[in-house]
């Protein structure tokens, strides 16, 4: 799909958002998500990126309905998030398969929780490992695949129940590099089949650029959206993407950013390391 392509319909909006955590114990008090405002459109891809602690995840799962916000809403298709919905599907970074399921069953247990298997939606999951390339393992446990194989169950799993909206937190950290480039097509060829809006956290900057429509800085302490930077490297993409100047231009900017951020809290490890 072009970014010419893509729906300008609203699709999610962040209004003041701010997440606190406690500690139990001493009742202390942790900001940790400080007055996002945020809007997304149907059909984008977007990556968020940031230093380590900075709320990615917490932001992620506001989002999923797992956290409840202190402060601020957030609202999906027109309608307020309270809670974990079957109109959100999450991808964490390990697959968290049942390993006494073969593929195709952990496949349809997203569909079996929701009492939502009928012929038409076991085909459904059929036609989805197979866009995952995993036709002809319907019948393998989570034993028998590699690391790669079982995220792409994982993101069949999640596809399957058609959500409204894909979050995936880190999905591909836990993958060699070879085979995280090779996945990072894959997502964008799915992604590109299914049209489906995303929100993508990662600590690989190239990862972000790759993927994205729009990429989302997060600062840290509080954790907020420093910048939005909009990626107009033309799709599809393939891996040569990497090497275009716009590409590297990108890179070092979102470095630029990402590094000032850091140093301001105090992070001395080197997140250049990290991507
Ligand atoms: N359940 C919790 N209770 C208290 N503090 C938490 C909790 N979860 C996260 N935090 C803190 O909130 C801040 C943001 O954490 P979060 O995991 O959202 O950051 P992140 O950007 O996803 O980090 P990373 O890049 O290292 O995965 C961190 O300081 C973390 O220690």
């Amino acid at each position: 799909m072009s970014k010419t392509q893509v729906d300008t319909k609203l699709k999610l909006r962040t209004t003041s958002l701010d997440v606190t955590y406690t500690n139990t114990k001493t009742g202390a008090e942790m900001i940790a998500l400080s007055d996002i405002n945020l809007e997304i459109k149907e059909g984008e891809f977007i990556c968020i990126v940031g230093p380590s602690g900075c709320g990615k995840s917490t932001f992620l799962n506001t989002v999923a309905g797992l956290i409840k916000p202190s402060r601020g809403s957030i609202v999906l298709d027109d309608e307020k998030i309270i809670g974990p919905g079957r109109d959100r599907s999450v991808v964490f970074q390990s697959p968290s398969l049942f390993p006494w399921r073969t593929v195709l069953d952990n496949v349809l247990y997203g569909l079996e929780i929701q009492k939502r298997i009928t012929d038409q939606t076991r085909k459904l999951a059929e036609e989805y490992i197979e866009m995952v390339g995993l036709k002809g393992y319907e019948n393998h446990y989570p034993h028998e695949l590699s690391g790669g194989m079982q995220q792409r169950v994982n993101l069949a799993r999640a596809l399957t129940v058609d959500p409204s909206l894909l979050l995936l937190d880190e999905p591909l950290s836990a993958l060699d590099a070879q085979t995280r480039e090779f996945m990072q097509e894959e997502i964008l060829r799915i992604w590109e089949e299914t049209k489906k809006t995303s929100i993508f956290i990662t600590h690989q900057i190239d990862e972000a650029i790759y993927l994205a429509d729009r990429i989302f800085v997060f600062g840290a302490r509080p954790g907020r959206v420093v910048e939005v930077v909009e990626v107009k490297i033309p799709r599809p993409r393939n891996l040569h993407a990497k090497r275009d100047p716009e590409f590297l231009k990108l890179m070092d900017h979102i470095w630029g950013i990402i590094e000032k951020e850091s140093s301001k809290q105090g992070f001395q490890q080197s997140i250049r390391e990290e991507g």
